[in-house]
């Protein structure tokens, strides 16, 4: 593509070149890239535009103030949103339907039930989110929930070239912030809650709630549909948000209007559902344990009848949806015979809804491992504990990922929470506590992790995996 088709202005005329791709990296630019310089956390981007230049960067997209010499400068308020626009014109085409899933917690399984219920109805469909690109023949992991906006947009082509026609993607807070995805038209947008979590980042509930309100106020389309999770106390602001732009809105759960959630009962290996929608009603047996599984299939057949999804073939898909990865897998059951879950709850509501998934399945006591992660809010650890106090029987707090912090100190935030837990920093000991304690009738519930590979300690990441951990404590 020519810089002069893609900016049109007198300096990408005069410039004349050709462009072969985009960074927001200066150690990733080749020759004839765009180079976005944005202000960051850590450091400012636009010490770097020399740099950029020097290793062939043709145009740099930056604040009108940024100094740029040797290169078109494309000046911006918004850098990263005018990046983004300009980045996905040059990666187009995608996938004709993308939707998006935004929220505190149920993003991945979302996205993911998404995913396979378009595969049932021989779509082909992708997930991007924090398990990694996901295709029916593989994954790919990219280390972020959302991905940079070159990775992602290069990915969403990807997809589009390999003949995906549906995309599910997780909206972070930060990748809504950052404008990770900005330019791929989202024809469906998801809401599935708000509770605490990445305060760190955006200061406060109000600044984080906004981040994720931008998925509906800018990015979803025009002639798009919201999706919404009705029981969530702040789901009346998105819908508002939704009607205020005239989007078509669907709202789910027990107080849903289009797939509403009339009946829910657990069974020992999943929860037969009653779903009235267009004024019938679908009994469907979910093959998945927990109240919030249930929540976000719901919203995942939402997001598919919102796109064109039959409603009758949609429902019956739930009854064949595959677990996810690290979301109450069963990794083990103890020579006792108590069953071992892991989860990847790391915010206080997700603690709260990973216990109750499991509570109405304990005769005997639940016991918990928990712990909270490094560089991450801290104004969460208190609350994570408290909740584990409230929900679990036996709470074991141990370490996460510490990251570049002190575990013990991240511990004792937690124990300010849940006073008379036990405390076992290493994880792999702390599993292994909660496995002997488990008695017949017991349930263990090892919590923050889920499908993880790894703990990151400082700038290490030590191989650890929960379910492997588990299974072979349990052996
Ligand atoms: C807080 C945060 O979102 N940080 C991400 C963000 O950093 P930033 O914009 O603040 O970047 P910075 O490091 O200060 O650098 C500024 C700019 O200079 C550029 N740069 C930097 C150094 C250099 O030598 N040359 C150069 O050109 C950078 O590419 C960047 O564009 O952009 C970087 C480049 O894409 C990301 O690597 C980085 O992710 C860090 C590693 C991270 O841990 N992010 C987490 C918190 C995150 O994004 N999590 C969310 C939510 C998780 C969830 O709840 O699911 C996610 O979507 O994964
Ligand atoms: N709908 C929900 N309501 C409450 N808690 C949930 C819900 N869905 C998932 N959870 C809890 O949150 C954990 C994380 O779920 P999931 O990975 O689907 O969320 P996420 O939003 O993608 O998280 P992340 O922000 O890390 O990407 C689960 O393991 C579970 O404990
Ligand atoms: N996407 C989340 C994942 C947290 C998982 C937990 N294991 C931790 O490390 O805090 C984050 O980056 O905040
Ligand atoms: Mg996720």
């Amino acid at each position: 593509m020519r810089l002069s088709a893609l900016l049109g202005d007198a300096a990408a005329i005069a410039a004349d070149a050709t462009v072969t791709g985009f960074a927001i990296d200066h150690r990733k630019v080749a020759p004839g890239n765009l180079f976005g310089a944005f202000e960051g956390l850590r450091v400012n981007g636009e010490d770097y535009i020399d740099a950029a230049v020097e290793a062939g960067a043709v145009a740099v997209v930056a604040r009108p103030g940024a100094h740029v010499e040797g290169a078109v400068h494309v000046a911006d308020d918004n850098p990263r949103e005018a990046f983004a626009r300009l980045a996905a014109r040059f990666y187009a085409p995608f996938p004709a339907t993308a939707v998006a899933v935004t929220g505190t917690n149920g993003k991945t399984s979302t996205v993911e039930m998404t995913r396979q219920l378009w595969r049932m109805a021989g779509e082909h469909a992708a997930s991007i989110g924090t398990l990694g690109v996901t295709t029916a023949d593989e994954r790919v992991v990219t280390g972020l929930t959302t991905p940079d906006v070159v990775t992602f947009l290069s990915n969403v082509a990807g997809l589009a070239r390999e003949g995906v026609t549906h995309l599910a993607f997780e909206a972070s807070s930060h990748g809504l912030s950052q404008y990770r995805t900005e330019g791929l038209p989202v024809r469906a947008a998801a809401f599935t809650n708000l509770g605490r979590d990445h305060l760190d980042y955006h200061g406060d509930m109000a600044a984080y709630f906004t981040a994720k309100l931008r998925l509906f106020a800018q990015v979803l389309s025009d002639d798009g549909s919201a999706v919404v999770w009705a029981d969530d106390p702040q789901s009346e602001r998105v819908i508002d948000i939704a009607r205020e732009r005239g989007n078509r809105v669907v709202t789910v759960g027990e107080h849903g209007d289009d797939l509403r959630l009339i009946e829910r009962v657990p069974t020992l290996l999943g929860q037969g559902l009653v779903i009235r929608a267009g004024g019938v009603d679908h009994r469907v047996q979910l093959p998945l344990i927990g109240g919030y599984q249930a929540a976000n299939a719901l919203i995942a057949a939402g997001l598919v009848i919102a796109t064109g999804g039959d409603v009758a073939t949609t429902i019956a898909g739930l009854a064949r949806l595959q677990p996810v990865r690290g979301r109450l897998e069963r990794a083990a059951i103890t020579a006792s015979g108590a069953p071992v879950y892991v989860d990847y709850a790391h915010t206080p509501d997700a603690i709260e809804a990973a216990c109750a998934a499991l509570r109405p399945h304990v005769a005997g006591r639940l016991i918990l491992v928990v712990g909270a992660g490094g560089d991450r809010d801290r104004g969460k650890r208190e609350p994570m504990g408290q909740v584990a106090a409230a929900a679990a029987d036996v709470v074991i707090v141990t370490d996460d990922n510490p990251r570049s912090e002190d575990p013990a100190a991240i511990r004792a935030e937690l124990l300010e929470g849940a006073p008379g837990a036990r405390e076992i920093g290493d994880r792999r000991a702390a599993i292994a506590a909660a496995l002997r304690e488990a008695a017949a009738g017991d349930i263990v519930l090892i919590a923050g992790k889920g499908h993880e590979q790894g703990q990151i300690v400082g700038d290490l990441v030590l191989p650890f995996d929960d379910v492997a951990v588990a299974r072979e404590m349990a052996a």
